[in-house]
């Protein structure tokens, strides 16, 4: 496994990559064309905010599973083109957020008392401070447009400058406002009535240019204004009118709509707002911080680590987002649906025209779409050459003709929640069904025969004639290969009948051994499963 990382991140990240076997190759200031060149070779890339990771790129990248965006904006990246090519994208959603509030707060009194400018100033020997009068946030009226995570953290600072903050943001509940005590406004009244206006939201097509110049013409004159959120939120060229017109008194970039190269010492790069003296520009520093860049870069590191593993990445952002205490819930159920799926196709190798899949009981109903992505990858990992994820896995099972049927009932017999699973071949129907009890997934069904085993890693799985010495013989011949039998579950419908043997094992049995099996008088069929 390979990952080229072609943005400077902390060294904590790479470690862990490297600690589980992983290559990986930094290669920091590539061109767009040097990395489509390369990305091919890899099977994740790791970027922060100047890679745009555009659909040309993502083409180039044949073998990428994962994109991982170590910080919180995932606007240079294309989401949809990775989807479209099953690749999953995260991102690191909390690392940085603290050091992006307070930068924002060391913004905004750098533009209400003219810090950077006043030291500029003495540094080349003028100690006039006349020049440098400024105005105090106590008292004032701060407006947050974005009341995500960062918005409500630099609520929070705001209010203890003694600042009355509001706050415009459609998506988020009253309760939230009520619990930071921050008034809820629109976006009219935040424009009208700011002292401060600072932005918080992430770059869609709903935000770009949300601060234009009909938006200026509604401000309270003499506002200041920061941006620490995505350069083209707010209108550059308006933003300088605004500045010129003395709508605008000081503003704060951290962002800019075309920002220039963070790895290059000097360069020809011109923005007339770097001509104002009340303008204070940064570069893209919010995240900036020792204590970020190790949280954003174990963050993805870990979670590329655990993609390329075959494991649930967190941070997801083409997967619905799990809080971590949902995804503590789902995470047994995924990995049993995604067990089932395995089980099937190791143990029948034939191909499913139908996969019904039932959720009895207690399954919360957001999850089951991703179980059935689960089960479905667990199914296709052995029947197509594609990648399989839980991005692609119903899309790739569609392009295999495959039926798939989900439904729900409330009944689950005597267990609190089921999950059952009915393949349709050519030739039969057979039934798998599981159960989580206390946060382990459990086979219960395992076709018709009545079991209770928890999927492992190595799993024999054998059907017989129910006749005395079968255990004895197959436990001689998987010894005879070194390998261990941790646990074996024995069923039988009927005595003196077909019966099933589920076993266990420390290790994976050559064919061989399974040849061998399948010849003991009385075995009627021997499959191997690897989870
Ligand atoms: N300068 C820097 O280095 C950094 C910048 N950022 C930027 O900050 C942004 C915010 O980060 P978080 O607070 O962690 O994200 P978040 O997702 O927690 O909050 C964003 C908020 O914006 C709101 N929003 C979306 N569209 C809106 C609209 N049209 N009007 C009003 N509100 C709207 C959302 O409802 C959400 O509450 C990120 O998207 C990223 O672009 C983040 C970290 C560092
Ligand atoms: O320093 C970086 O990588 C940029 C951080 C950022 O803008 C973000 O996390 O959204």
């Amino acid at each position: 496994m390979k990952v080229l990382v072609t943005e400077r991140i902390a060294k904590e990240g790479i470690e862990i990559l490297k600690d589980e076997g992983i290559e990986v190759d930094e290669k920091v200031g590539l061109s767009h064309q040097e990395i489509c060149n390369i990305i091919g070779d890899y099977d994740a890339l790791i970027v922060r905010s100047a890679t745009k990771v555009n659909e040309e790129m993502i083409k180039c990248g044949r073998n990428l599973k994962v994109i991982a965006r170590a910080g919180v904006g995932i606007d240079n990246v294309d989401v949809e083109a990775a989807t479209k090519q099953g690749i999953i994208v995260v991102n690191a959603p909390d690392g940085n957020i603290m050091a992006a509030a307070e930068l924002t707060i060391g913004l905004i009194f750098s533009i209400f008392r003219y810090i950077p400018q006043a030291y500029m100033s003495c540094k080349q020997g003028d100690f006039r401070r006349n020049k440098f009068k400024g105005v105090e946030l106590y008292e004032k009226t701060a407006g947050i447009i974005g009341f995500g995570k960062i918005g409500a953290l630099v609520a929070e600072r705001l209010k203890a400058c003694g600042m009355r903050v509001i706050a415009y943001d459609p998506y988020v509940s009253d309760e939230k406002f009520r619990k930071y005590g921050v008034e809820k406004v629109d976006f009219e009244t935040l424009l009208k009535e700011s002292d401060l206006i600072t932005i918080h939201t992430p770059k869609t097509a709903e935000t770009y240019n949300l601060i234009s110049e009909k938006e200026f013409r509604k401000m309270k004159k003499g506002v200041r204004i920061v941006n620490c959120a995505r350069g083209g939120v707010i209108n550059e060229k308006d933003l300088y009118n605004a500045i010129k017109e003395g709508i605008v008194a000081a503003a704060a970039l951290d962002v800019l709509e075309k920002e220039p190269n963070f790895e290059l010492e000097k360069q020809d790069y011109h923005n007339p707002l770097l001509e104002l003296d009340n303008v204070v520009i940064t570069p893209h520093l919010g995240a900036s911080t020792q204590e970020a860049q190790v949280n954003v870069a174990v963050s993805v590191a870990k979670e590329v680590a655990a993609v390329l593993k075959g494991g649930i990445a967190k941070n997801a952002v083409n997967l619905p987002a799990f809080e971590k205490e949902k995804l503590d819930e789902i995470l047994p159920y995924l990995e049993l649906a995604e067990a089932m799926g395995k089980i099937f196709i190791q143990a029948e190798r034939a191909f499913a025209k139908k996969i019904e899949i039932v959720y009895s009981g207690q399954i919360d109903e957001k999850m089951t779409t991703w179980l059935t992505r689960a089960l479905l990858k667990g199914y296709l990992e052995f029947s197509v050459q594609d990648t399989v994820n839980y991005v692609n896995s119903q899309v790739l099972a569609q392009e295999q003709g495959i039926e798939v049927i989900e439904s729900r009932t409330q009944e689950s017999g005597k267990f609190k929640n089921m999950i059952t699973a009915r393949f349709t071949t050519d030739e039969k129907v057979l039934e798998l069904a599981g159960t989580v009890y206390n946060n382990e997934g459990r086979i219960i069904d395992f076709f018709g025969y009545k079991v209770d085993f928890k999927p492992e890693k190595y799993m024999l799985l054998i059907q017989n004639i129910d006749k005395p010495g079968m255990i004895g013989r197959i436990g001689t011949i998987v010894g005879e290969y070194g390998i261990n039998i941790a646990t074996m579950q024995v069923s039988r419908n009927k005595k003196g009948e077909k019966a099933v043997m589920v076993c266990e094992i420390d290790g994976a049995l050559p064919d061989e051994a399974l040849e061998k099996l399948k010849a003991i008088d009385g075995i009627l069929r021997v499959t191997m499963a690897k989870l």
